[in-house]
């Protein structure tokens, strides 16, 4: 691809020691119409950089007198804006790893493939080639959809970025002010933290893998880091890898020719190929089969695909977000995950930590999200929470995180009706709500439970018997429905499932041993 038509003066940096190498990259940039300087080792490059400003420096790792980390480190602790791009020797991962975190916008490996180089200096200039996919995938839902409190089976969601434009422009586009980074709410220091370290990993191409729990907002993690990247104006496609049959994977992912298979009427675009450009997003990383790892290691690597059906590989500029709630060194320990690929998704890694490790976020998200709600809804002014509501929530845990404060703040917003949110709109039983641990029971169930004491190891030899047989088992059932209902989000349908219930005999024992309905109801008849 030449992109010299639209090529404003962008000044360029070259950095090798062989001079046949320097010539090669000289001549392909040149023909790009780029303005260009070349050195041959970190002394030459550091005079060169004092004297003047590029728009990018392209440094070979090995140099006579240093390392192209010598000059990343120079650039980062000088504060320069030029974007960085290292060459490694061929099988180095580790230098290419080592490179993305010392700030390197992308790496290259030797030997360089020249039509690469050209796309990726482009992708660091910000000259990114437009993006319209003539054939979209084939599980493409609504655009913007929210997801479900639960994630749906069908899983992939491209969505096209909010701030995307139908002609992107040929120069970097600035970083968004808004979007998904202004939607994350919370002014705790671990949400401090993770703002910022959104704003350093946007500039560059560097793999970033998202750790935490589910629902505590990985997805929008990854949106803000999309919308505060140079990528803003393209695609963001989000995909649910543990939704995807396995069977389908190659062919969601990298599109299929027609006749490929029995029902490939037409050529079909995949994942890689609508995010071009732009940011995929692969959520539940952890969910994907072997097989289907290693095809995406490969795409990665090469940075081109190869649709099913498909005679060559085409080439594709995406940066990789992954994210997973489970811990993937121990997916690789327990040979579930690649290794290989491991360390490629996981250059950079970002842990979105559960809510009730920032309890103190829970105001300023629930004024976020009700805002939110009652715009959707049309209703003016947004309802408040009164300091009873919030003391309330500020005793819960959250093991369904940010989704399960959404979920609770809809279902308030519909039970309260007015301006102001009170504690019992949010139908938190008390049973639930305890400073240090969650699903203890409440006064009065404690009274109750010393009677039936003691608990658990009444059947073992020796222990103490029950005074009372059927108010001991009756708590032994609270504790373990309540517990299963905590890890189906109040889903009754699914807690009792779980247990091998109907909802109805959930319903039934529930009443009976007077457990509130919590979250339940959601999804439920
Ligand atoms: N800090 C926050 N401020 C406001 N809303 C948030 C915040 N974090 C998450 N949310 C909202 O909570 C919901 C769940 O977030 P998200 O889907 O990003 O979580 P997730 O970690 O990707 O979940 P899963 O692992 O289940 O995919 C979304 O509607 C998101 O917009």
């Amino acid at each position: 691809m030449s992109t010299n038509a639209a090529a404003p003066s962008f000044s360029l940096l070259v950095v090798d020691d062989e001079p046949d190498l320097r010539t090669l990259y000289e001549l392909t940039l040149l023909r790009e119409g780029y303005e260009l300087e070349t050195a041959g080792s970190v002394s030459d490059a550091l005079a060169r950089l004092q004297r003047r400003s590029y728009s990018a420096v392209i440094t070979d790792m090995r140099l006579p007198d240093g390392s192209g980390l010598d000059l990343l480190n120079w650039l980062e602790q000088q504060g320069r804006r030029e974007k960085a791009l290292v060459i490694t020797a061929f099988g180095s991962a580790e230098n290419a790893v080592e490179a993305l975190k010392a700030g390197a916008y992308d790496y290259l490996t030797k030997p360089v493939d020249l039509r690469q180089f050209r796309l990726v200096v482009a992708s660091a200039l910000g000259r990114l080639p437009p993006t319209q996919p003539s054939v979209v995938p084939a599980q493409l839902p609504a655009e913007g959809v929210e997801k479900p409190a639960a994630k749906p089976a069908a899983a992939p969601r491209p969505v096209p970025s909010p701030a995307q434009a139908p002609t992107p422009s040929p120069v970097a586009a600035p970083a968004a002010p808004v979007g998904a980074l202004s939607r994350l709410a919370g002014g705790s220091a671990a949400m401090q933290q993770v703002r910022s370290l959104i704003e350093k990993v946007a500039r560059s191409m560097a793999p970033v893998l998202l750790q935490g729990e589910s629902g505590t907002g990985k997805e929008l993690v990854a949106r803000a880091i999309h919308d505060s990247s140079a990528r803003a104006r393209q695609r963001f496609v989000a995909v649910n890898c543990g939704a995807i049959p396995e069977q389908l994977l190659e062919a969601e992912f990298f599109g299929y020719r027609k006749g490929a298979f029995t029902g490939a009427n037409e050529d079909r675009e995949g994942f890689f190929q609508a995010a071009d450009g732009g940011t995929l997003f692969l959520d539940e990383i952890g969910d994907l089969p072997l097989a289907m790892q290693s095809k995406l290691l490969r795409a990665i690597q090469e940075r081109s695909v190869r649709p099913v059906g498909a005679v060559v590989e085409a080439p594709v500029n995406v940066r990789v977000l992954s994210a997973t709630h489970k811990d993937l060194g121990a997916e690789v320990a327990a040979n579930r995950f690649r290794q290989d690929l491991f360390y490629r998704l996981n250059v950079i890694q970002i842990r979105v930590p559960p809510l009730r490790e920032r309890i103190e976020d829970v105001p300023l998200i629930s004024e976020h999200v009700l805002e939110r709600i009652a715009r959707d809804a049309g209703v003016s002014p947004a309802p408040r929470l009164t300091a009873a509501a919030q003391s309330q929530l500020a005793r819960y845990a959250f093991p369904g995180n940010v989704r399960e404060l959404e979920n609770l703040l809809h279902r308030a917003l519909a039970l309260s009706g007015g301006e102001l949110i009170d504690a019992d709109d949010l139908g938190l039983p008390e049973s639930l709500l305890d400073d240090s641990q969650l699903g203890a029971l409440d006064p009065l169930d404690e009274a109750r439970s010393r009677a039936a004491a003691p608990a658990l190891d009444a059947d073992k030899a020796g222990a103490e018997l029950p005074q009372d047989l059927a108010l001991y088992l009756d708590e032994v059932e609270r504790s373990i429905l309540l517990r299963a209902l905590e890890r189906h989000r109040f889903n009754r349908t699914a807690a009792g499932a779980s247990l091998g219930l109907s909802l109805r005999q959930m319903r039934y024992r529930m009443a009976r041993l007077a457990i509130s309905a919590g979250e339940g109801g959601a999804g439920e008849s």
